[in-house]
């Protein structure tokens, strides 16, 4: 178990570019089992679960070469299909969320996907259904061996079918997605999730020769087609990346350019950042944070009551960034309630946060408000441990704005969605090193 030591308390200045995008890495690298020619991907994060994902592809005999820092080139012209029934798969395939999104293409392609139950973070209920009612409906037999946490889908051939689905999911979309383009006939699919990474999917499959309409909104229709080929795709920079390191900069008052964050792709995350009193600047693709000396003053709805600040789907904002909001809530002025509807296990790290003096009382588990210090008090240092990739980040945030020196462990959670964070910290001054 890895483990930070962090000096906080001191300012941080300078400019940082965010890594490509975990969760669109995911999908994507996922979408190079839909055809047998090459696909050249580029700006691929360097983080644990993308990593993880590769070397399912290896295992499954995708050829698979490094062509760049950031840059490789898949081929998935001899898929080991036998694999998918070995012990090892059983293991591997469970050590991230994304590797789900392998049973769409596999089914799409070869007639048969199968996984063990993902892993990802430990932040509440995860279900599947979503995805597995879509593979069904397109004709997929299921069969779910609960002893082993087994799921597979079989189908000679899939059929183009319309769909509901019962939520907006977003690896349940793209799952379903992937497995539609090679059905015969076409497929309609409402209450699809459309935020940008599944745009990124659809794009690179119509680059393909996948016929996708109604991209970036909640009605996606695909005709289906007999082949895909090959393409190349650039992954957009992670925008949970760019959250956090707009909430990092206010936290500890320092003055932080984020550059190339592809605002058009941001959607609401900028203007949650202002709600809470928070300067973004727009600088060309850049976002300029400039030092908060007088702090940041949440502001209050119209009427005048409490600001709360929810997730939603896409076009709302995303719940991976609430726990930052929530943490860089707590130095400032005024109160906020946060509430976290998707996930049911998501707020408990508040309790660190209380011990570091923060002022938070958890209404229940989707709840809790925030009374900020407004920087009056400072967080005091403290020993912790990451308990899922999010709330790994805000801690180290708020440890880099506390006095004293404080220490995480159970970094792996932050290490499988953050490229080198604490080199690329170091670089704009955060005392932070790894100790093993
Ligand atoms: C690898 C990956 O891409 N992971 C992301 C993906 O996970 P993932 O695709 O697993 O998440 P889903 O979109 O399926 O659902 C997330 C949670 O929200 C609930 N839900 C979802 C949609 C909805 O309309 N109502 C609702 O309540 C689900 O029941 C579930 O508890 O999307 C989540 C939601 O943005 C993000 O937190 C994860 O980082
Ligand atoms: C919850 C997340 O990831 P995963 O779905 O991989 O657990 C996340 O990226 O915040």
């Amino acid at each position: 178990m890895g483990t930070f030591k962090i000096e906080g308390g001191h300012q941080l200045k300078g400019e940082i570019t965010p890594q490509g995008a975990k969760n669109e890495a995911l999908q994507i690298l996922c979408a190079v089992l839909l055809t047998d020619q090459k696909v050249t991907i580029h700006n691929i994060p360097n983080i644990i679960d993308v990593n993880k994902l590769i070397d399912l592809l290896e295992n499954l005999g995708v050829k698979i070469q490094k062509i760049g820092s950031s840059s490789y080139t898949f081929k998935a012209d001899d898929v080991h299909l036998e694999y998918l029934q070995s012990e090892e798969f059983k293991k591997d395939g469970r050590g991230l969320r994304g590797s789900i999104m392998l049973v769409g293409p596999l089914l799409a392609r070869f007639g048969k996907g199968y996984i063990p139950k993902p892993g990802g973070d430990k932040i509440g209920r995860r279900r599947l259904d979503t995805h597995f009612e879509g593979f069904i409906k397109l004709g997929a037999k299921f069969r779910y061996n609960r002893e082993e946490y087994f799921y597979g889908v079989e189908a000679k051939s899939l059929k183009g079918a319309d769909m509901l689905l019962d939520e907006a999911s977003v690896t349940g979309t793209a799952n379903i997605l992937m497995a539609a383009v090679l059905a015969k006939g076409t497929t309609t699919i409402y209450n699809a999730a459309c935020e940008p990474y599944l745009q990124q999917l659809c794009k690179m499959l119509n680059r393909m020769g996948a016929k996708i309409s109604g991209v970036g909104s909640n009605l996606l229709t695909i005709e289906g087609v007999e082949e895909l080929g090959g393409t190349e795709h650039t992954m957009l920079p992670d925008m949970i990346e760019i959250g956090s390191w707009i909430g990092l900069a206010a936290m500890t008052k320092s003055e932080i350019t984020i550059k190339n964050v592809s605002w058009e792709n941001l959607g609401q995350i900028p203007m949650v950042f202002e709600k809470l009193g928070i300067k973004i600047e727009r600088r060309g693709d850049d976002i300029f944070v400039p030092e908060h000396k007088k702090g940041y003053e949440i502001q209050n709805y119209i009427d005048g009551s409490v600001l709360t600040i929810s997730d939603a789907p896409w076009p709302g904002f995303t719940p991976d960034l609430l726990s930052i909001v929530l943490t860089v809530a707590t130095q400032a002025r005024g109160s906020v309630l946060i509430h976290q509807k998707m996930f049911e296990s998501r707020l408990f790290f508040v309790d660190k946060l209380i011990d570091m003096g923060a002022k938070i009382i958890l209404c229940d588990p989707h709840r809790a408000t925030v009374i900020g210090h407004d920087f009056e008090s400072q967080l005091k240092a403290t020993t912790m441990t990451s308990p899922d990739i999010r709330a790994g980040v805000s801690l180290l945030i708020a440890a880099l704005s506390a006095q004293g020196t404080s220490t995480i462990h159970n970094i792996e959670q932050i290490d499988r969605g953050y490229q080198d964070i604490d080199s690329r910290l170091r670089a704009i001054g955060a005392r932070i090193v790894r100790v093993d």
